[in-house]
Parts: C-alpha cells; structure tokens; sequence
C-alpha cells in the first residue's frame, strides 16, 4: 500500500508490466511525476529487450520474459494488445522459476472480461487476483480519467491499492464491468476523437491566415478552458453554449455549418464503432 509517514504518499509495492508500450509508459510516468515511486521499484517485459531502453534509461529492470515479471513484482499490470494476451500469458508459465502466491493483476485491455482473464491465470493461481481497468493517455501528465471494475477474488486491500495509485492520475471511478467497452469508446479512445477536432480546428484557422503555432495553441487551449469551464461550473453544456452564441452572430452561423456537417451524428457513430470493436476483441474476433 501507501506509506502515509512522509508527507506523500509512497507506493511501497513493487510494479510490474507484461508490455513496456505507450500505456504502461503512461501509467509509470503519471506515478512518478507525482513522486509517489522510483523507477528502481519497476519490472517490465517485452518479447525484444532491446526495445525496453527507455525504461532501462529510466532505472526500471527489464526482461524478455513475462515469467520474471510475475515473479519480482506485487502488482502486476498487463500491458499488451488484446490479440497478443494469449502469448504473454503463456510466456508466464514458460519462463517462471517457481510457483508464484499472492500476485494482484491488472488488466487495460480494451475488450478482454474479467471471467476471460481469470480464465487465462487460473493455471498461474488457483484464485487469481485481477481488477480490470480503462484508462487513457493523458493519466500520463495527471489529467487522466480511468475507470475500474474488480474481479471477484480481489480483495479490499487490492481496490484501495488499484485506486489509491489510479486517483493519483487524474478522476478515477469504479463502475459495473458492462460499463467498461463503453467508457472505453468514449473516454479511452476519446484523446484521439479530441486531438482530431483540434487538429482540423486548427487547419481551419490557418487557412484563414492565422500562423500554424499561434492556430494549433489556441485550438487546444480553448478546448482546454471549455472543458474546465464545464467541470468547474457545473452549468449544461446546452447553456454554455447559448453564452457564446451571439443573437444573428458569427458562433451560430458556425455551429448550423457543423450541424449539416452531422458532428453530432458522427461522435455516436464514433462511439458506436468503438464499443462493438470492443466487444469483438473480447469475442476473440480480431
Ligand atoms: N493506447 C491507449 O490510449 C489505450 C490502450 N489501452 C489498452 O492498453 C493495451 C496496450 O496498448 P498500448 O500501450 O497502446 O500498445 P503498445 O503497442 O504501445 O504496447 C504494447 C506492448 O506490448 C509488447 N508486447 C507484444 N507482445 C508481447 C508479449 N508476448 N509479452 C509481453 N509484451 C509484449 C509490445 O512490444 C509493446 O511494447 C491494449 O490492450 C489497449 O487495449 C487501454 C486504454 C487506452
Ligand atoms: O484503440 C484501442 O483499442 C485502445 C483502447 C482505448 C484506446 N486505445
């Protein structure tokens, strides 16, 4: 758990990841911008060694074997691509030196159900501790927003853990696991729908002459304060809106050219498409 004698609050467990990639850099880079763990408490694999120099730079231990993983960390995070879980998992049995106890797992594989994963450890344990998680990438530089669902066999310790380490990264929710490819259509690959519409913003702005930096800066800065302002002020969306929508003005000549070009429509299909390719993942239909 946290040690809660210094004025922050250390991990004391020791970290693992099954895939060294850009979530598990994310993960490992929110915790310890926050100072909460050092990279020396960190164990990561990969099929290519050479390809973990980043976190070998950083001070983490590095193996081509997921066994080595499962055997000197506590927490375990599994980092790989849904497809690929099948392998990294027999990799575990593969390469561990002994039989392994008391290991907590944790899972963001978008798609793949907790009843799967315990499936798939349960020759590793007879009891495996998993919880499963959705975050996104921005719980790199703490402004992330992660939801969990534990499997049966994680205890209160294992949830107080899982979200002491993920409140740290930006909002952390708990929710029911039918909830998760979902929240994940929407919140997990939402980065990508939000650095889309900033992008073409900005697009727009330089084809109306305004210089790329000064256009790519104020697209995502004002993306930015109109997301805080519907956080902090708490005011429908609907309202806030109506504030910058001038009567006969030039923001509601903008936003009918946005209705007839189906924005709306296009972030359901979006979102829509996700979540069934979610579901696919979990039906092993990649
Ligand atoms: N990228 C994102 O924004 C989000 C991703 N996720 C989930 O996170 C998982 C990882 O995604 P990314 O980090 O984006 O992918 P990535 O491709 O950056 O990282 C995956 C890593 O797994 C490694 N790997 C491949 N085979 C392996 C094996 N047999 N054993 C151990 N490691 C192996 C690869 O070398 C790679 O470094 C996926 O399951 C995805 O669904 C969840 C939420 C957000
Ligand atoms: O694209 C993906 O499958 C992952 C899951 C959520 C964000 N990235």
């Amino acid at each position: 758990m946290c040690d809660s004698t210094s004025s922050i609050m250390k991990i004391k467990e020791k970290l693992g990841f099954i895939g060294g990639g850009n979530m598990a850099k994310a993960i490992c880079e929110g915790i310890n911008k926050k100072g909460l763990m050092d990279y020396s408490q960190v164990h990561v694999s990969g099929p290519h060694v050479e390809n973990l120099t980043w976190w070998q730079d950083k001070g983490a231990h590095i193996y081509s074997q997921n066994g080595r993983v499962v055997e000197n960390a506590d927490v375990i995070f599994i980092c790989v691509k849904p497809h690929v879980l099948p392998s990294a998992i027999s990799n575990i049995y593969q390469t561990l030196s002994g039989p392994v106890k008391s290991k907590l797992f944790v899972s963001i594989l978008a798609g793949i159900e907790l009843d799967q994963l315990e499936n798939v450890l349960s020759t590793l344990e007879d009891c495996a501790r998993i919880i499963r998680v959705m975050p996104n990438t921005p719980i790199m530089i703490g402004q992330g927003f992660t939801v969990f669902c534990p499997g049966n066999k994680a205890t209160l310790h294992d949830i107080s853990l899982v979200k002491s380490i993920l409140d740290t990264l930006g909002i952390c929710r708990q929710v029911p696991e039918s909830m998760i490819n979902a929240i994940g259509a929407v919140s997990g690959s939402g980065p990508a729908y939000v650095y889309l519409i900033i992008e073409a913003l900005a697009d727009a702005g330089v084809k109306q002459g305004i210089p790329r930096p000064m256009a790519i800066e104020m697209a995502a800065k004002t993306t930015l304060g109109a997301a805080k302002m519907v956080l902090d002020t708490g005011k429908h969306t609907a309202a806030l809106r109506d504030e910058v929508c001038s009567a006969g003005g030039t923001t509601i000549t903008g936003i009918h050219a946005l209705e007839t070009g189906g924005v709306r429509a296009a972030l359901f299909n979006a979102v829509e498409s996700a979540t069934k390719r979610a579901h696919e993942l979990g039906q092993k239909r990649h």
